[in-house]
């Protein structure tokens, strides 16, 4: 790590413990950045994935070369991203083999995380708790990506006691993602994310927990809402124990306030199906679904100076059979268009699917023009 007069200071080499979704989304921005990364993970199949996408080196075996038992200087900064349950351990026995000067963590609670830490006598003048607000509904580092949190906020919840260079470390890796850094304390930050990540979670869950009930005829119909509703419901259910289970008294209250407002609106349909003639019976509704819209209005729709990284999205309507994606992918490939991202809706029961293709602005028209004319079904 250098840092110049005015207190700046260049991260040059970073030790991830955890080498899923996150730490490996953070490698791959880092590495963007010609950041030396080293991975670390009690999974070696993680590391080698990860490594493989190129998100950094593997340290040898579990924290091995990077313990500064062989002569390997720390790193400048280490990122705890494993699940928040062993986040303190992970830190402590980081610290004690003193493999970074400065030291920070994802996990997606922070009170307990950060209590926990201090009871397992962690240093905390060179922790910064840190969470940074993207993810996925997928885990693992296949799922990683380096634009991760391209815009994103980025929960730092230092307290009085941290030195303030570990906070511009911290600072300087929520830059090189691409994220803004938002300074908060850890019961501010957990009563906030109660109500934008934690409770939505659980609410995406419940939605997602009716369709187990429904039937093939029920599901065939879904479209684009109820898949947009549910997506995060596909996150991993021990990890969300965690998370809610760390954070519970305020996910609770933001539950029951969700609770008590679909039971007025249910008691105001029973009402209206019982008396379809009353004027007034359907106002709980009118009211939740103006209050629903104003609340959706009020969320930024990005946060800081970044910009998402701009993508063209072109839709191609393709036959439900075997091959049709790798010819679709093949077509592109030989139109020399990168595909940065796909997405696939499809219907069970129909003929059809839609796939999705993300490209770079300047690719879409070109790859719209030589699709149509191979007789792809491709649309605006
Ligand atoms: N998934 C999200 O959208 C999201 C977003 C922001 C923050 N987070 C937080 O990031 C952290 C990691 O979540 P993820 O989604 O990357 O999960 P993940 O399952 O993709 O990856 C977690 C990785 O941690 C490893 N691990 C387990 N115990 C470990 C230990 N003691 N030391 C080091 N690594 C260990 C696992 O082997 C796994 O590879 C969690 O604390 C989570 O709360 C998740
Ligand atoms: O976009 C998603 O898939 C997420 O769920 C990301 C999300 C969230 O916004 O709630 C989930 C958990 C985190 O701790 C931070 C971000």
């Amino acid at each position: 790590m250098r840092c110049d007069d005015a207190g700046v200071v260049a991260v040059r080499r970073v030790l991830v413990l955890g080498a899923g979704l996150i730490g490996t989304s953070i490698a791959l921005a880092l590495r963007e950045h010609d950041v030396d990364v080293l991975l670390s993970d009690p999974d070696p199949a993680a590391v080698s994935l990860a490594c493989d996408l190129g998100a950094g080196e593997p340290v040898r075996g579990w924290f091995d070369s990077a313990a500064g038992d062989d002569g390997v200087a720390p790193a400048d900064l280490a990122i705890v991203a494993a699940p928040p349950a062993a986040v303190p351990g992970t830190l402590r026995s980081a610290q004690d083999r003193g493999v970074a000067h400065v030291y920070t963590d994802v996990a997606s609670v922070k009170t307990w995380v950060v209590e926990a830490a201090r009871t397992a006598g962690c240093d905390m003048t060179t922790y910064v708790p840190g969470h940074p607000m993207g993810g996925r509904e997928r885990g693992g580092a296949g799922a990683a990506r380096a634009d991760l949190f391209l815009g994103r906020s980025w929960a730092l919840c230092e307290s009085d006691k941290t030195d303030p260079t570990a906070v511009r470390v911290v600072t300087e890796l929520v830059a090189h993602t691409g994220a803004h850094p938002v300074r908060l304390s850890a019961q501010e930050h957990d009563r906030a994310v109660a109500l934008v990540s934690h409770a939505p979670h659980m609410a995406a869950a419940a939605v997602a927990a009716r369709l187990s009930c429904g039937d093939s005829r029920a599901l065939g119909l879904a479209g684009q809402g109820v898949r947009d509703v549910t997506r995060i419901a596909a996150g991993d259910p021990q990890l969300w124990t965690e998370i809610v289970g760390y954070n519970a008294a305020s996910v609770a209250g933001e539950l029951s306030a969700l609770a008590a407002d679909l039971e007025d609106a249910a008691a105001a349909l029973r009402e209206t199906g019982a008396n379809p003639r009353r004027a007034d019976g359907l106002h709980p509704v009118r009211d939740l679904l103006l209050r629903g819209q104003a609340g959706q209005e009020r969320l930024p729709a990005k946060h800081g100076f970044g910009r998402d990284r701009d993508y063209t999205v072109v839709p191609v309507v393709i036959p439900d059979e075997p091959g049709s994606l790798a010819r679709l992918f093949q077509a592109a490939g030989a139109a020399d268009v990168n595909i940065e991202d796909v997405r696939l809706d499809h219907s069970p029961g129909l003929p059809v699917g839609l796939a999705q293709l993300w490209v770079v602005p300047e690719a879409g028209d070109q790859l719209r023009t030589i699709l149509a004319a191979q007789g792809w079904s491709v649309h605006a």
